[in-house]
Formats: structure tokens, sequence, C-alpha cells
């Protein structure tokens, strides 16, 4: 699998999310795309979906231009979440089942025990914590090759954090599937991480491998990225 951003542009009305932004992923890598809010790391997670079309420039999975059908090849996960709260739990799984080809019940029913889920639970009596989980269950539980994630942890505690982590790990077919998640929360990430992506005012300011970042400069992401971010800002002066 090759994902591939080539000079993308994206504006919303006058507000520019997204300028000339290159980028490529490939399977078997975990990538965190890094930024404060309103960088353009949703857009860059939509415009992969081919839920929204750039204005300039290209996306292309395994060569062919994403259209609005690629949902059905890429796992995403929102900052929203879309369940209907009468549901149950298992029947909230049953109905992403019958949305997606790909989506695998025995994987379902296992992160369902891992993350500490009944199926027999109603998704409005889901404390925030649980409805995170439910999320990355019917997530994880496709058989995509490309994984987004968008603020996986946001409004979490630290367990959750932990739990989610874990299944990460242990769900991820590293042989087929690639995972991209989007951040604000750097510290957080950076255990799980092969590659750092780190985006300013929608410009990709810099990219490199947290191993190197951590074993040749020594260097969190995060001081990575705050360093980059007062060049950027240097330079715009
Ligand atoms: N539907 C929209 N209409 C207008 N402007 C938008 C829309 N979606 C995003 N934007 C703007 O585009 C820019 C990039 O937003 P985006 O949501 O991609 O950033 P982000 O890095 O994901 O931020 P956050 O972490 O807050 O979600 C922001 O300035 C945002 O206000």
């Amino acid at each position: 699998m090759v994902l591939e951003l080539n000079n993308i542009s994206k504006k919303y009305g006058k507000n520019q999310a997204l300028k000339h932004v290159h980028l490529s992923f490939e399977t078997g890598k975990i990538y965190g795309l890094l930024g404060p809010n309103g960088s353009g790391k949703s857009t860059m997670l939509k415009l992969i979906t081919g839920l929204v079309f750039p204005d300039e420039g290209t996306v292309t999975l395994n060569g062919e231009q994403v259209t609005r059908k690629t949902i059905e090849k890429v796992a995403y996960l929102t900052e929203l979440d879309m369940f209907y709260d009468a549901f149950s739990v298992g029947e909230t799984v049953e109905y992403v089942a019958s949305q997606f080809a790909d989506f695998n019940r025995e994987k379902a029913s296992l992160l369902l025990t891992e993350l500490r889920l009944e199926a027999s639970q109603k998704v409005r009596s889901l404390s925030k914590g649980n409805r995170g989980r439910l999320k990355l269950v019917t997530t994880l539980a496709r058989d995509a090759e490309v994984i987004l994630l968008d603020e996986p942890f946001s409004g979490l505690d630290p367990m959750v954090r932990d739990s989610i982590v874990k299944s990460l790990l242990k769900y991820i077919d590293f042989e087929h599937q690639v995972l991209i998640i989007a951040t604000h929360e750097i510290n957080e990430i950076e255990p799980l991480l092969d590659e750092a992506i780190a985006i300013y005012h929608g410009t990709m300011i810099g990219r490199e491998s947290v191993e190197s970042l951590r074993e040749e400069e020594g260097q969190s992401v995060l001081q990575w990225f705050k360093q980059l971010a007062i060049k950027q800002e240097e330079g715009a002066q």
C-alpha cells in the first residue's frame, strides 16, 4: 500500500487550511500528524478518506486518485461519534459491520472484551471514556489498509489511554495496515510513533523518524516540534 499527497492545497472560503503539502505513507508504520489546533491535521485525514477534495494537487491510494468511495477502504475515527443512543453496543457493532465489507466481527468481539465493553450496554449509558473505546472498536475491527485516528485520546483519562495504546499495538496488522494518528497531544503519542510529521499553519514543516530523533539527536518529539515552529515563526518575520 502506498498513500500519497501530492502538492495538496485546500481552502475553506478564504481560510487556507493546507498549503502545498507533499507526503507519503507506507504499510507497516505508525505515523503521527502533529500540530496545534487548527493547523490542518483533520483536513489532511478527510482528504485521505475522499470526504473532502483538494483545490490543488492529488491524493492517491495505490496509484489511484481517491474518491468518495475510498472511505470503503479506509477506517476513519473522527473527533465526533455518530452512534445512535438507542442502540446497544452490540447493535452498534452490527450496524457498522453491515456498512463495511472489510469489517471483522471476530476482531470486534476480541476488542470488546479487551476494552471491557458489554454488548448489552446501551450507547446512551456509556461514559465518555467508553464511547471513546467503542469508537476504537468499530474502527480497529476493520481489515482496512489504512487506519486514520483523529485525536483518539481527546478527553480520555490515562487509564483509558493506556488501554487504547495496548489495543492499537495488538490489533493492527502491520503486514497489511498503516496507522496515521492526528493529534496535538505530542507527548502522549510519542511512544507509539515510528515517524513524526510536523504540521504548522497548513504546511508540513518537518518529518523525522522518532528513533533517530531520540538516538541521534537526543530529542523528544515535542522538543523537535517546538524548534521547528520557532524557526518557522522567525522565518515569517
Ligand atoms: N468546514 C470548514 N469550514 C471552514 N473552515 C474550516 C472547516 N474545517 C476546517 N476549517 C479551518 O481550516 C483550518 C484547519 O482545520 P483542521 O480542522 O484541519 O485543523 P486541525 O489541525 O485538525 O485542528 P483541530 O485539532 O482543532 O481539529 C482551521 O483554520 C479551521 O478553522
